[in-house]
């Protein structure tokens, strides 16, 4: 069958909603705790159960798409926001089965470090092995939000490129500041800021006729799977 509906998935490693939509899409629960780093299963299995999807891994630099949109991060912007965030993401992985744990030092990572080399890194194995892509975003995802460890300094990309079974780690990590690399991630941030995105998840979604549908966040994916004239049946158990 061929693929009709093109859907760009527009995210920054360091977005918890990100890090839900990622993988909500995916609800086998077996799938999801077992996987290796080295197997490729599709996207999601929405992109199984809904086969005419045919998605696109886009990082971009989330803070630039804040700045370009005049937004802020919800925990910095209002404080309430914060505890509210950290309850709604764990109850959430708790409802898809996703073995995510909060850092305590999320706010103070936010203000201090910056996961544009983890999303120039996954960028620079789209480039060059683009087979690897979705299992170099999961690990990313996977080690930040599960295992709760850095994705910031060279050792952390080297550990994770080798766990996904990627060729020559060094020098992929070397290039994610290339011009091409950084031109790439660029592109990404620009075009989802030229859609309207001011935040992450971001997902267009490109109907048969070529009109574009725009979304913001983790929890869209009922209307984006009506808009193809299928079925989202929500997680295969739910644990609330
Ligand atoms: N309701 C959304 C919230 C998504 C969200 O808050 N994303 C953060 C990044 S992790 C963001 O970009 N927020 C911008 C905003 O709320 O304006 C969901 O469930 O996914």
């Amino acid at each position: 069958m061929s693929k009709k509906f093109a859907v760009d998935l527009y995210f920054d490693v360091i977005s918890p909603y990100s890090f839900i939509l990622f993988e909500v899409s995916d609800q086998r629960k077996s799938l999801v705790l077992n996987l290796s780093n080295s197997q490729l299963l599709s996207l999601h299995a929405y992109r199984a159960q809904w086969p005419k999807m045919d998605v696109t891994l886009k990082p971009v630099a989330l803070g630039h798409v804040m700045k370009a949109a005049g937004n802020k991060p919800p925990a910095l912007a209002v404080a309430a926001k914060g505890p509210y965030m950290m309850k709604d993401v764990q109850r959430l992985a708790r409802y898809f089965d996703l073995p995510l744990q909060f850092r305590e030092d999320f706010i103070t990572i936010i203000q201090t470090k910056s996961s544009i080399n983890a999303d120039r890194l996954i960028c620079a194995v789209q480039m060059t092995q683009p087979e690897k892509t979705e299992a170099v975003a999961r690990a990313h995802f996977r080690r930040f939000w599960c295992e709760r460890k850095d994705i910031f300094e060279t050792a952390d990309f080297v550990e994770v490129l080798t766990s996904c079974g990627v060729a020559n780690p060094a020098t992929l990590v070397a290039s994610i500041t290339s011009e091409p690399v950084k031109e790439r991630i660029r592109q990404y941030t620009e075009e989802a800021i030229d859609g309207g995105c001011f935040g992450a998840p971001w997902t267009v979604l490109t109907l048969e006729d070529g009109s574009q549908e725009h979304f913001f966040g983790s929890d869209r994916l009922h209307m984006i799977g009506h808009l193809m004239g299928e079925k989202f049946t929500g997680p295969v158990s739910c644990k609330l």
